[in-house]
């Protein structure tokens, strides 16, 4: 059904990225997902159940079954094990009778953690990072998201490079290792010839990053052009944001306009995805739908993820979706603030949707200045969400009369299909018209106002 083995090239072995592969078809059915223990560290944190939790969720994201977990309170982690002696023992014994293939850790561990841990219990052992990032990686569609996964595995597993003795190559020469290196000097130790490999992966896959940004910038230069205001959809994963977007693009996208990928699991979207709205009177603004956050992203994911965050950092508008009925939604909220932070978002205005409303007893929809209580599934409180939108992003916009001559019947023709035009009156010297449109498109045709 699955196979679990530790990702091992001929001279590149890294320790915690596991790689969990499986077959098509039945790949989702319970019985073929592999069992896991979780274990924490609960060094008194306020929301460490919680996060052992979604520690399970993440896990579950990815197939894997926690059948218990383990946890021990200290201080701080134990720096060679994690955990203390006897609960290491401890938990030998349990994986043992668990019948386990893999340990998941709660926090990020240093490569001797993860090597000692295995040493011991002699099952896989991953941490939160591992875990997220293979959950990218198993997610990521385009090319320019598997692109940034690859870089961010790459850059986790360079520090954590090890070799064993009988893997020393210290007086290598030739061709014993592989990677397309011919300049290996004697006396270079199989580590340092392993980081060069992955040095040299890095800079490929960013030079390829830069390619595909070239032409990522084009578009997104098309779109600036256009000049319209763009709104992003930003919070944790799983708040709502695909499902508000879709509920958004079915009343005023074009037959054009797919709807994006909404599910019930962690990281369903990954990639951004932009569309345009049209409104009644003609005023038109983009929406972008962006990766959710969680607590800990890695930040290596954080650094590679920036350029699909390009929207949100650009963005007029953040509308930062809150997932309304889970307890935790505080913390959710701080993780996304610090995560926008993190990524370089400026302070952008920004609206806060408390959704998920109906499943919780408070009344909805319901404003309290920017801050909006509703629910995706509710047509009042999409309606509520597009007033709030508007009043934010069209407030730019000015309305004046026109007198534009039967030669320029192109500036007529622009008015009506991108502009709010009020009234059209035909005279001898042309059309006058009263338009209502955005500051920018006022400029530009500036010498037609009377
Ligand atoms: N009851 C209820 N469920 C909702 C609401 N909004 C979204 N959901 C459900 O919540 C789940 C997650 O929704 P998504 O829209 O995929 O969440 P997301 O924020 O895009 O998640 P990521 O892409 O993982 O970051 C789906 O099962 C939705 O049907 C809501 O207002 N009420
Ligand atoms: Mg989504």
């Amino acid at each position: 059904m699955y196979t679990v083995y530790k990702k091992s090239h001929k001279d590149v072995r890294c320790y915690n990225i596991v790689e969990i592969q499986f077959k098509d078809g039945d790949s989702m059915s319970e019985s073929s997902s592999p069992k896991a223990i979780a274990i924490g560290l609960n060094t008194g944190q306020q929301d460490f159940d919680y996060s052992m939790e979604e520690l399970s969720a993440l896990a579950a994201a990815n197939n894997v079954d926690i059948v218990e977990t383990v946890t021990q309170n200290l201080d701080r982690p134990v720096a060679g094990t994690y955990f203390g002696t006897g609960k290491v023992e401890e938990l030998k014994d349990i994986v043992i009778d668990d019948e386990v293939e893999m340990v998941i850790a709660n926090d990020e561990l240093s490569p001797s953690q993860i090597r000692n841990l295995e040493g011991v219990i002699n099952v896989a052992v991953i941490d939160r990072t591992g875990l997220i990032l293979q959950i990218f990686a198993d997610r990521a569609q385009s090319r320019e998201a598997k692109l940034q996964v690859q870089l961010a595995k790459l850059q986790y597993q360079l520090p954590r490079l090890h070799t064993s003795a009988s893997q020393r190559l210290d007086q290598q020469t030739g061709t014993s290792s592989g990677g397309g290196f011919t300049n290996r000097g004697a006396g270079e130790s199989q580590i340092e010839l392993n980081r060069r490999v992955i040095e040299r992966q890095i800079n490929h896959v960013r030079q390829e990053l830069k390619e595909i940004s070239k032409s990522e910038e084009t578009k997104r230069q098309q779109r600036e052009r256009q000049g319209l205001p763009m709104i992003a959809l930003v919070g944790y994963t799983n708040a709502g944001k695909s499902t508000i977007m879709n509920a958004l693009v079915r009343q005023f996208g074009t037959s054009e306009e797919k709807q994006v990928f909404e599910k019930n699991m962690l990281f369903a979207t990954l990639d951004t995805s932009v569309r345009q709205l049209t409104f009644g009177d003609q005023k038109k603004l983009l929406l972008s739908d962006t990766v959710g956050f969680v607590a800990h992203l890695p930040t290596h994911l954080i650094e590679a993820f920036k350029s699909t965050l390009y929207e949100a950092a650009n963005a007029d508008l953040l509308i930062q979706v809150v997932d309304a009925a889970d307890p935790n939604r505080d913390s959710m909220m701080a993780t996304t603030m610090k995560t926008l932070e993190d990524i370089g978002v400026p302070n952008l205005p920004m609206i806060v949707a408390y959704n998920k409303a109906d499943l919780t007893d408070v009344s909805f929809p319901s404003r309290e200045g920017e801050n909006l209580t509703m629910s995706a599934r509710d047509d009042a409180s999409i309606a509520l969400l597009i007033d709030m939108i508007r009043e934010k992003v069209f407030k730019n916009y000015v309305t004046a009369d026109f007198l534009i001559p039967f030669a320029n019947g192109d500036v007529v023709s622009y008015f009506n299909e991108n502009a709010n035009v009020l009234s059209t009156e035909y005279v001898a010297d042309g059309s006058k018209m009263k338009v209502e449109l955005t500051r920018t498109d006022y400029d530009r045709f500036e010498k037609f106002v009377v």
